[in-house]
């Protein structure tokens, strides 16, 4: 796992080789001050020489100085090199991720993905820095504190070792005590990032419902919970401080009752005893250091976990050797496919469907909520890949072909339209980057999305707000049909997509795809029997099966299901579900 995170330090190599460096010659540096002091206390003040005094005060400058730019050099290269990692590491997830297929994401959520790329992230990059700089200093200055104590006065130092004992014991004690409880914060970090992100992005619907307050007193509760365990966990660390004031002092009496007596029978000089002083802050000092870096470290192991599983995981779809780049037609056939999600319940989606689509034919899907529609259609552009069976596309598997060729002619109009900050133009150019403006409008003209764009006040240069918050839904659903149809596909598959566009647009549509893109396959989801009545043959899916695929006029007769919704709907009742 380590080894994984290490790997994506690269360029950031140097930096991460120069703060530990200069981090030690910043110890070495302060670690020489107190013995210089000692030596103007005893070389100068007590024999009264001037020069000894100017001498001295001029090392102890220099050092001082050299202390201070090392450590402002380390400081430098400790931010460059673990903000560099972070960066990497996010470029490296975020690369990853685009990989991923549905079922790739269907594991993490996005909630999940955003937290590990944002939260989890800084969490190794603090802890990484933290580790460059202050785990090489803190066991650095302890060691030539001791070792600078052991040279001054050995048998006093035996002082020191009691003291680390006593405070490396207790500090164990309460980091073992405070890390169990941050652990449990951290996941529950996790659950309010994500409850925090479905609550922004779903705004509009939590107004909509006046569900402000719940999802305010919902929120309160956690972030309250949250706010207990960290109260809970800082308690336990405020002991830090009160034992270690303990020690000092505890230090400070034992060396000045035995340095007292030393210097008495003179076998210690005041300066030493002073210099030792300083050596025991350094000590202490250092100890609480490493108490909080081993802390920090910890924390991040969890999070060092969560980014290693996004950048090990391989997407579950990939290109087969030698795949074929070329889609002849659109026809479709289904062989006894069955599917199940893999991160889903575990029962079959779809049961045994086999179909045979002929390529320019306009089909209409219709069937109950959750029947599989979306699951059906999704096989066909290998967004998922079928448990058993086979889907075929010009009379080759799904899985032969490249999948970007593959996905550049069967183009689908997702049930949840996304559009990208950016102007109608670009958003449009997602469907084909090389499209002229011509040829976007006329795109436009055939989903009925041109009408309103012109009346907008920039037209086609109009800038969409992420998530196209400022178009309206049924305008939402044009351009993205406009943005698929500029791909100019073999296969095209309106999932649910005219669902906020009323009828007359909708029969529009309809109309412009019969005479504009005879020879592309259209599959038509829909829950208004009126938005498929005119396709060639109707699929009627229920259950994950298909019931009847027939022409509307052979339905009406025949089936049974079908004839109650189309009754229903034609009184005004509501849609499939209502109906059924
Ligand atoms: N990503 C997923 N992971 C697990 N299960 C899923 C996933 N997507 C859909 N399902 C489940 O598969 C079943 C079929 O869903 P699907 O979206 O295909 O139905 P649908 O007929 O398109 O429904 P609707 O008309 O509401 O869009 C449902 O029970 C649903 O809960």
């Amino acid at each position: 796992m380590i080894k994984v995170i290490l790997g994506q330090v690269k360029e950031y190599k140097k930096a991460s080789i120069l703060t530990p460096l200069f981090a030690a010659l910043e110890v070495l540096m302060e670690v020489l001050i107190p013995f210089i002091t000692a030596q103007i206390i005893d070389n100068g003040i007590e024999q009264g020489n001037l020069k000894n005094i100017y001498i001295y005060g001029a090392i102890m400058l220099v050092l001082a100085g050299f202390s201070l730019l090392f450590g402002a050099l380390a400081g430098k290269y400790a931010a460059r090199a673990s903000s560099g990692l972070a960066c990497n590491l996010r470029e490296a997830m975020y690369e990853n991720i685009q990989t991923f297929s549905f079922s790739n994401i269907d594991k993490f959520s996005t909630a999940g993905l955003v937290t590990r790329m944002t939260t989890d992230v800084t969490n190794v990059k603090n802890a990484y820095q933290m580790s460059l700089r202050i785990a090489v200093r803190a066991p650095l200055m302890l060691i030539c504190s001791m070792v600078m104590c052991f040279f001054i006065n050995a048998r006093l130092s035996i002082v020191f070792v009691i003291a680390i004992l006593f405070l490396g014991i207790i500090l164990f004690f309460i980091m073992t005590r405070a890390k169990r409880i941050f652990d449990v914060v951290f996941k529950k970090y996790d659950d309010l990032n994500a409850s925090v992100q479905e609550n922004i992005s779903a705004i509009r619907v939590v107004k909509a419902y006046v569900r402000e307050d719940y999802e305010n007193k919902k929120f309160t509760g956690a972030a309250k919970r949250l706010y207990e365990m960290f109260v809970k966990a800082e308690s336990i660390l405020a002991f830090n401080n009160p034992v270690m004031m303990l020690t000092i002092y505890g230090c400070v009496l034992s060396l000045s009752w035995f340095g007292a007596s030393f210097i008495v029978s003179k076998t210690m000089t005041t300066g030493e005893l002073t210099s030792m002083f300083t050596y025991i802050m350094s000590i202490m000092m250092s100890l609480m250091m490493l108490s909080m870096v081993f802390v920090m470290l910890t924390l991040s192991v969890a999070s060092c976990e969560r980014i290693v599983e996004v950048l090990q995981e391989r997407p579950d779809l990939a290109n087969k050797e030698q795949p074929l780049m070329e889609v002849k037609n659109g026809s479709i056939e289904f062989e006894h496919v069955n599917f199940s999600y893999k991160h889903g319940s575990g029962e079959d989606t779809l049961k045994d469907i086999n179909l045979t689509i002929h390529s320019g034919e306009t089909i209409g899907i219709i069937g109950g909520t959750g029947c599989g529609k979306s699951s059906l259609v999704n096989l066909i552009s290998r967004l998922y890949d079928v448990s058993d069976g086979a889907v075929k596309v010009a009379g080759k598997d799904v899985r032969d072909y490249d999948m970007e060729v593959l996905r550049n002619q069967v183009a689908v109009v997702l049930q949840k339209n996304v559009l990208f900050s950016g102007t109608i133009l670009e958003n449009l150019r997602w469907g084909n980057e090389k499209a002229t403006e011509e040829e976007c409008i006329e795109a436009c003209k055939q989903a009925c999305a041109d009408e309103f764009i012109k009346q907008l006040p920039d037209g086609y240069n109009t800038y969409i707000e992420q998530g196209g918050s400022n178009v309206s839904g049924g305008q939402k659903q044009r351009l993205c049909i406009a943005r698929a149809l500029l791909k100019r596909p073999k296969i095209l598959i309106l999932d649910d997509s005219t669902s906020a566009v009323d009828t007359a647009t909708d029969a529009k549509i309809r109309k412009a795809f019969k005479e504009q893109i005879p020879g592309t396959t259209k599959l038509i989801i829909a829950q208004r029997i009126s938005s498929v009545e005119e396709a060639d043959r109707i699929i009627v899916l229920e259950d994950g099966m298909v019931n009847d695929f027939d022409t509307h006029e052979n339905l009406l007769k025949t089936n049974k299901i079908y004839r109650e919704i189309y009754d229903a709907q034609a009184k005004g009742g509501g849609d499939f579900d209502e109906a059924v």
